[in-house]
């Protein structure tokens, strides 16, 4: 058998479904997610943001050629010079400073989470580490899909349509195909152990994913 990326999602189907279909992202949709679920929410991920600028470090550090040591050190730049500046002005337009930024208590659902990945990176080699980060890139972008796919999705005077848009932009939409391609080249030599191990570390990182929207629902610290 060749594996595909579609083939780990396949193996977690119902967590994968569970996590890009969470009420959370159904109510961003509508535009009925509580304001103050959504302000808990960006402020746990900026710090998810810092700690998987630190996962794109040990990416480099774990690569054994030159393109790869690139695709790190291009993920890693624009978590810090897009991704946390937009997130740092996104989070000014919903009333937190960076100065609430910067004293912020870390959650245990994103402790639990960053932790997870940066683990995994280090004990496993660069695919089990991109393995850990999939659920991140490519599950945002098929939730933006899947959004602007629903009748339930309102686009005209949603608070969110901003969050929903950068998802589905073609910059995003373009890091997200590029992934799964490398992951389909590097999936298609592996037999099915190999594949087993990778399917585990899928699944965690995506009931992860899951716990992190949870929390911005229930608010929990
Ligand atoms: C909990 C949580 N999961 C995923 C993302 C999305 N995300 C974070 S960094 C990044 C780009 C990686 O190059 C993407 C897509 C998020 N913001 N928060």
């Amino acid at each position: 058998m060749t594996y595909r990326f579609a083939d780990l999602k396949a193996a977690c189907q119902a967590d994968w479904q569970a996590y890009c279909e969470h009420d959370f992202v159904t109510r961003l949709g509508a535009g009925t997610l509580a304001p103050d679920a959504f302000r808990h929410y960006l402020q746990q991920d900026y710090l998810f943001l810092v700690h998987f600028a630190r996962a794109y470090a040990l990416a480099a550090y774990k690569s054994r050629t030159l393109a790869e040591l690139r695709q790190a050190y291009d993920a890693l730049r624009t978590i810090l010079d897009v991704e946390l500046d937009l997130h740092v002005g996104y989070c000014h337009e919903w009333g937190i400073s960076e100065a609430d930024l910067a004293t912020l208590p870390e959650a245990r659902a994103t402790l639990a989470y960053t932790r997870y990945v940066l683990d995994t990176g280090s004990r496993g080699d660069l695919l089990d580490l991109h393995v850990a980060l999939a659920p991140c890139l490519i599950g945002y972008g098929e939730i933006a899909n899947w959004l602007n796919a629903q009748s339930f999705t309102h686009h005209e005077g949603n608070p969110y349509a901003d969050w929903i848009a950068m998802y589905a932009s073609d910059e995003f939409q373009q890091a997200m195909h590029a992934e799964t391609a490398w992951l389909d080249e590097r999936l298609a030599t592996l037999d099915a152990s190999r594949f087993d191990q990778l399917v585990t570390i899928f699944r965690d990182a995506t009931r992860l994913e899951i716990d992190f929207w949870q929390m911005g629902l229930d608010q929990s610290t």
